[in-house]
């Protein structure tokens, strides 16, 4: 087994029900001395294509513990986490690796580009990196910058766009591997409420557009109202989940991963 990789040739390869990613009794411990942190305690969970998810909380009641599993960046203390219906813990670092870079985007709160890149260069960066070639590289960051609504900034770096452009810049570069999943954790603590609410609807729209589930951290109760789902965390414990106000808008497309062998 190769990995688990995208498959855009099969968008309609994942039944409707299929999870992108399942947690199962999911526990993350940290040991800090003699005191053992229980970050996570038997989380179960799963997320479906096209999903908008916010998860929340107070501060230390886990949400960026668990972003990182399903982000696949940490593995659990104890029980499973599958990523299109393969347990991640049978997979070597290389496959993780690979699984993560070929279906997964990432977008943090203090947007993390590249500073001496122009907003294009910053968004073609992973498919260069994952090889790609630099005209195939530029036409899909030219298509996500333009979704994003800033064609018209492709060559400024970072210092000379806001905060809300630069997270949109961000989003652009998350989504440019046509990912199955993108997980954010905490992408609008740095913004204004206007900017925030602005990325929220953003990621929203092309995620149900493009079949794309997003989880996302947030503090901020405002937000929740424009989620198809909550997950708010308490002591590590998932205590509630919750439909939002706003009805899920069916996905046009969902983007199939699958496991290659
Ligand atoms: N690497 C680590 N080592 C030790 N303890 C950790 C580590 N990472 C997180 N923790 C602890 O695990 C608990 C959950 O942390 P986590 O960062 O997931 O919470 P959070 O809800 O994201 O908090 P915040 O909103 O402040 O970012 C906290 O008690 C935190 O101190």
């Amino acid at each position: 087994m190769q990995g688990i990789a995208m498959n855009p040739a099969a968008p309609h390869a994942l039944p409707p029900a299929a999870a992108v990613v399942e947690l199962r009794r999911v526990s993350k411990h940290y040991q800090l001395g003699d005191s053992r942190i229980d970050a996570l305690r038997q989380v179960s969970l799963a997320i479906r294509p096209g999903e908008f998810v916010a998860v929340w909380g107070p501060s230390g009641s886990g949400k960026s513990t668990l972003c990182n599993l399903v982000g696949l960046l940490d593995a659990p203390s104890s029980g499973q986490v599958l990523f299109d219906g393969t347990d991640v813990a049978t997979l070597s670092d290389n496959q993780r690796s690979i699984a993560r870079n070929r279906s997964i985007g990432f977008v943090f709160q203090n947007f993390n580009l590249v500073p001496v890149l122009s907003a294009l260069e910053n968004v073609m960066l992973p498919l260069q990196i994952g090889r790609a070639g630099t005209r195939q590289a530029r036409a899909a960051a030219l298509r996500r910058l333009d979704e994003v609504g800033l064609s018209t900034h492709l060559a400024h770096r970072p210092a000379r766009l806001s905060g809300g452009q630069q997270q949109r810049v961000a989003i652009a570069r998350a989504l440019i591997g046509a990912p199955a999943l993108v997980v954010a954790d905490e992408p609008t603590a740095n913004l204004d409420s206007s900017n925030a609410l602005r990325v929220i609807a953003l990621m929203r729209r092309i995620g149900h557009a493009e079949g794309t589930a997003f989880v996302f951290s947030t503090h901020d109760e405002r937000l929740l109202d424009r989620v198809d789902r909550r997950l708010r965390m308490h002591d590590g414990v998932l205590v509630e989940e919750g439909a939002a106000a706003v009805p899920p808008v069916p996905a046009v497309s969902a983007p199939a991963t699958q496991v290659t062998s």
